[in-house]
């Protein structure tokens, strides 16, 4: 039988006779050996005359055996084998009456001379109770492929539905398969013989001239084997198949003297062994990779069946009479080339996808308990690994808000879901507050949307915006426009404002220190603060720039300026020894600061006015808490007088009361309804407190924040360098590493390139940008030179640096 790398399986089996040509076919010692020697006279019926010996080395050689025999050495481990997952195919061929039927089928009136199939079915339910640990199904068909045309032998059956559909051939994950063919469940052996012996009625049988009975046709008897191991938890079984395959006879047609249908019946018969034939000797080539299975019915069919992972015998039925010699030739050639065909059975599990889920299940139960044991002994708890529930996201919602409003300084993060459903509440926050802060800003100000053509004709028309579309007030063009000011004040790009700045010395600030100018809120005057000098500052409206904050402080809008832009100028210098941060800090609030610090105070001031009104509704609900209680005792009191004394009641069926229970319940009503108003008069202030809360958080941040970017410009970062750094706005602390901040005494070019080539040296990834800011400087020391050249800092033959960039044009030399 074949195993890994073994070949198929070949027998021979002879029909028994008195004229067995003993001089002509010499069997060897071993059985296995098959020597034909023709006399010479004998040559001329041979096909290849040239030849008169022959040899042939094959797996055994059955003579006069019993059907038992035949089947222990043919099947018996075939059968076996199927039950422990293999394919397995036991297939007769030879020539017409040769006694392949006999030997797969047998004779049906004996139970002796049974053949293969009923012994298979008899040994696989005999197995089947063997094995008690595993559930194993037996279902059966018979298919008969008569003309190249399929038939079910069972179709006869009463459960088979009959169709009109033709029968095909397919393949799929548990290989070939033919579709329309009745699949019988069977529970016994008797049950499954039943189905047989319906089959074998069935068969097409053709009268022919050498046997009258034999079949014209190829039936393939299939026993599937689906086996279960009886654990519930096991989702891997397996499925095989036995197929048992009675072939046409392989006779020639000149020999038989066949006509008309028996004919057309041969010559389907020659042509279909004709291709299995082929297929046979492709499939022994090794280097073939293409095997041609489709080329008919019978191959198809057997594709999964011949050689490779199944286990397959072949049975070559031969006549021992000298008569047949040819025919007998003729088929032991073919089993020589069956035996070349390769096997390496193998085993296919397959997986029950229903009970790999429960499984993988299962062990995702198992996992998440291990992780909960695991989280104990490492004394991490808290972990989480079911989806989260509804408490455990309002949690994390609340952690969140605390979080954003300044209360909760950082969130433990547990796991990853956590750490997404952290995120996922930011979302939700951010997306609740901005939408707050355009109900609020909808209150207050008249917003339109500048792509809604309507709203605009609208505001036109009530005066809200100019012919060009634009809001009154607005100071750039983009998005939602705010504003109620009238046309008048509608600030031009070519207007200017000029601010005065107090001098320093008024407020005590310590001199050197920059001019520095925050903008009031949206509405009120703009004011300018200098902390030093006196110093006059030129801005146009396009200077400044509103930086509004959505959804953080609606209220604190601040004008930043591009310094780079304004003209200053000053002269001074700083203290060489910096003052300490809370000495600068309580300068820069009176100063640079002094709005920032206005509106933090304001709103702190707010907080602590909402703060002391909670306190105050606070105690006053309790108050009438206190009431409501002694108002329902008294009022119980009177029902338990009432109803002990005896009710008065009305002819309506109602009852009476007196006068001073009547007030009480009056009062009773009151008071609830004073407690729901205050109550909800307090959820509002906490909500404002939060909020408030919220505005002076951000507003000390940014207090803080500004401070370090004045402290570093005022005191750290030297001058010189803040012309090279401040292109456009502050510069913000980082921006510049201060090691590499050095008064160099070179011209503006050279500390430049200086600068550039330590800092690349230090990052090279930083080049590109370096360059880029090289050049804008060029420029805006091209236009500083072109506008303020200063005849005293230049020197006979010598082009100052101011200069070195400049068209040629612009050099001189004075
Ligand atoms: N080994 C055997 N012992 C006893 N009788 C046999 C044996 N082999 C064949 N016969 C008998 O020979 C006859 C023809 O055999 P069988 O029908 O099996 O031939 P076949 O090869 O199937 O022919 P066909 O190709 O027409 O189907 C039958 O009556 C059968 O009982």
């Amino acid at each position: 039988m074949g195993t890994k790398g073994n070949s198929v399986c070949v027998y021979v089996r002879v029909r028994p006779t008195d004229n067995f040509a003993q001089d002509i076919i010499q069997i060897g010692e071993d059985s296995k050996t098959i020597n034909v020697h023709i006399k010479r006279d004998n040559r001329i019926t041979v096909v290849n005359n040239q030849r008169s010996d022959w040899s042939f080395r094959l797996d055994g050689f059955l003579q006069n055996a019993s059907q038992d025999s035949v089947y222990d050495t043919v099947a018996k481990s075939v059968v076996s084998k199927a039950l422990d997952g293999y394919n397995g195919t036991i297939m007769c061929y030879g020539q017409t009456g040769a006694g392949k039927t006999y030997t797969i089928t047998g004779a049906t009136e004996s139970y002796d001379h049974r053949g293969i199939i009923p012994r298979a079915l008899q040994q696989v339910f005999r197995e089947i109770e063997a094995r008690p640990n595993y559930a194993i199904t037996i279902r059966v068909s018979y298919l008969e492929i008569y003309n190249e045309t399929l038939f079910d032998l069972l179709s006869s059956m009463p459960d088979v539905m009959s169709t009109d559909a033709q029968m095909m051939i397919k393949e799929d994950s548990h290989g070939v398969h033919v579709k329309g063919l009745s699949v019988h469940l069977t529970n016994s052996e008797e049950d499954a013989l039943n189905l047989l012996f319906e089959g074998e009625t069935n068969r097409i049988i053709a009268s022919h001239i050498l046997n009258k009975n034999s079949s014209r046709s190829h039936c393939i008897f299939t026993i599937y084997i689906e086996s279960r191991v009886r654990c519930l938890s096991e989702a891997k079984y397996t499925y095989s198949k036995i197929n048992l395959v009675d072939l046409a006879g392989s006779e020639r047609l000149k020999k038989t003297r066949s006509e008309g249908q028996v004919l057309k019946e041969a010559s389907y018969i020659n042509r279909s062994l004709s291709f299995l034939e082929q297929t046979i000797l492709a499939l022994t080539d090794r280097k073939r990779d293409h095997i041609p299975f489709r080329q008919c019915k019978l191959t198809y069919a057997l594709k999964d069946s011949l050689g490779g992972k199944c286990n397959t015998i072949l049975v070559t039925n031969i006549y021992g009479e000298e008569t047949q010699l040819e025919e007998t030739l003729s088929s032991l050639r073919f089993a020589s080339r069956m035996k070349c065909i390769p096997t390496d059975p193998e085993i296919i599990q397959y997986y029950d996808p229903v009970l790999n889920i429960k499984n993988l299940e299962k062990e995702i139960n198992f996992l998440k308990q291990e992780l909960y044991l695991h989280d104990i002994l490492a004394k991490r708890g808290q972990g989480i690994y079911e989806p989260l529930t509804e408490t455990q996201i309002a949690e994390i919602n609340s952690q969140a808000r605390r979080y954003l409003a300044g209360t909760l300084t950082e969130i433990d993060i547990i796991n990853v879901r956590q750490l997404q459903e952290v995120f996922a509440q930011f979302k939700i926050i951010l997306s609740q507050q901005e939408q707050e802060v355009e109900a609020k800003l909808r209150e207050k100000y008249t917003l339109i949307d500048k792509k809604n053509f309507e709203t605009i004709a609208a505001a036109q028309k009530a005066g809200l915006l100019d012919e060009e579309g634009q809001l009154v007030g607005e100071l750039d063009r983009q998005g939602f426009g705010i504003g109620l000011a009238p046309p008048t004040s509608k600030p031009t790009t070519s207007a200017t404002k000029k601010y005065k700045s107090k001098k320093s010395k008024e407020r005590g600030s310590p001199p050197g220190r920059k001019e520095s100018f925050v903008s009031p809120p949206l509405g009120k005057e703009p004011t300018s603060v200098s902390p030093s000098k006196s110093v006059q500052m030129v801005a146009s409206a396009k200077d400044l720039e509103i930086k509004e904050s959505v959804g953080k402080d609606l209220d604190i809008i601040s004008l930043d300026i591009h310094r780079s832009e304004l003209a200053f100028r000053e002269e001074s210098s700083r203290p060489s020894t910096p003052p300490t941060k809370e000495v600068a800090f309580e300068e820069f609030k009176n100063d640079r600061g002094s709005e920032l610090n206005r509106i933090f105070k304001e709103d702190k001031a707010i907080l602590i006015d909402r703060k002391k009104k909670i306190a105050e509704i606070t105690q006053r609900i309790n108050i009438i808490k206190q009431e409501i209680d002694n108002t329902q005792q008294i009022l119980s009191v009177k029902k338990y007088e009432r109803e002990t004394q005896g009710e008065y009641i009305s002819d309506g069926g109602q009852t009476i009361i007196d006068e001073e229970e009547f007030m009480l319940i009056v009062k009773l009503k009151d008071l609830k309804k004073q407690y729901r108003s205050d109550y909800d008069e307090l959820q509002d202030l906490k909500a404002e407190v939060q909020y408030c809360q919220h505005l002076v958080d951000q507003c000390r941040q940014k207090l803080l924040t500004e401070f370090d970017i004045w402290y570093n410009e005022s005191f750290l970062i030297p001058e010189d360098m803040q012309v090279i750094l401040k292109g456009r706005g502050s510069i913000r602390p980082g921006m510049m590493p201060i090691s590499k901040i050095t008064p160099l005494g070179e011209d503006d070019q050279d500390r430049f390139e200086h600068l550039q080539q330590t800092l690349s040296m230090d990052n090279p990834k930083a080049l590109s940008f370096y360059n880029a800011k090289m050049k804008m400087d060029h420029r805006h020391i091209y236009v500083k030179a072109a506008s303020h050249l200063n005849p005293t800092r230049k020197k006979a033959g010598v082009i100052t640096a101011s200069v070195r960039n400049k068209p040629p044009s612009i050099l001189s030399v004075t």
